[in-house]
């Protein structure tokens, strides 16, 4: 992949912190580009620590002086959110450095791949019909279990994601080390969960909130992984087992399911 510097990226002149040009930091490297912000894949103080740099350019259509209040709100509260996820053990990348007013967030590097991509790759490799029984379903209920969980902490803690999607959850690969080379290779479903992009996260206990991002969780299993969507009930068993709270939550989903319905059927 070609190196991009992030000023050349975006047709706006931000000017970036010197953070970037200290000696060991590998040139940005641009991963993806969203909607609202770019990622790119650099380095932190040391060239041995990779860490992604998200950077929110400026947006032409907004005023600036609002576009700039946004951006810097944004970076904020998404650095405010992993910060406390992080401090009470809940599964996200750590925070390294950020610039609010340049627009740019600097946080860990996690290995490994989004769970919408190593789902799509696993249900591919195996054959219609297999999912729903056996050795394989075995596997995908272990995944969702992982999740439900990783989700269930998070919202313990009050933090809601607000955009829950297969995308937004990483498998990151176990370290291996000290496992001897006759020991089994890892699955393809293998790894801990880690929860990204928490752009439009926020502080919350209601279980209204903490339904939604249920509910698009579920959305999400079902329209990119229809023969995994039967399975999500593993996600909500380890939700319900992750907190005190979480019956009330489950309870609530189904009058968001029901409004979903509603909703789909008014078109
Ligand atoms: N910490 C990370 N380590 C490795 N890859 C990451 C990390 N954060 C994000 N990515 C990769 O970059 C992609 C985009 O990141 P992210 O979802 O945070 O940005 P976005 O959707 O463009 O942002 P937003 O929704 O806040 O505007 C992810 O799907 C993932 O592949």
């Amino acid at each position: 992949m070609e190196a991009v510097h992030p000023s050349s990226a975006a047709p706006e002149t931000r000017v970036f912190s010197p953070i970037f040009k200290y000696p060991s930091a590998a040139a940005p490297l641009l991963i993806t580009q969203g909607a609202e912000a770019l990622l790119y894949r650099s380095t932190y103080l040391l060239p041995s620590i990779p860490c992604a740099l998200k950077y929110r350019p400026s947006k032409p259509y907004r005023h600036p002086i609002l576009d700039v209040r946004l951006t810097k709100h944004r970076i904020l509260s998404e650095a405010r959110v992993l910060v406390k996820c992080r401090r009470e053990g809940v599964p996200v990348p750590a925070v390294y450095a950020l610039d609010e007013a340049a627009g740019w967030l600097m946080i860990e590097w996690i290995e490994g791949e989004v769970v919408k991509i190593r789902l799509n790759e696993w249900l591919k490799s195996r054959k219609e019909g297999n999912v729903a029984d056996g050795v394989d379903a075995g596997e995908l209920l272990d995944l969702m279990t992982r999740v439900g969980s990783a989700v269930g902490r998070m919202h313990a803690i009050g933090v809601v994601h607000g955009d829950l999607t297969t995308s937004n959850l990483m498998l990151c690969p176990r370290s291996t080390e000290g496992v001897d080379g006759d020991a089994e290779a890892p699955k393809m479903l293998d790894g801990d969960i880690v929860l990204i992009d928490f752009g439009l996260a926020s502080q919350s206990q209601a279980d209204e909130d903490r339904a939604v991002d249920l509910y698009v969780l579920e959305r999400a299993f079902g329209s990119t992984h229809p023969r995994a969507e039967s399975l999500f009930g593993g996600v909500l068993k380890a939700y319900e087992k992750s907190f005190k709270g979480a019956g009330v939550v489950l309870k609530k989903l189904e009058e968001v399911r029901m409004r979903g319905r509603k909703r789909s059927m008014l078109g």
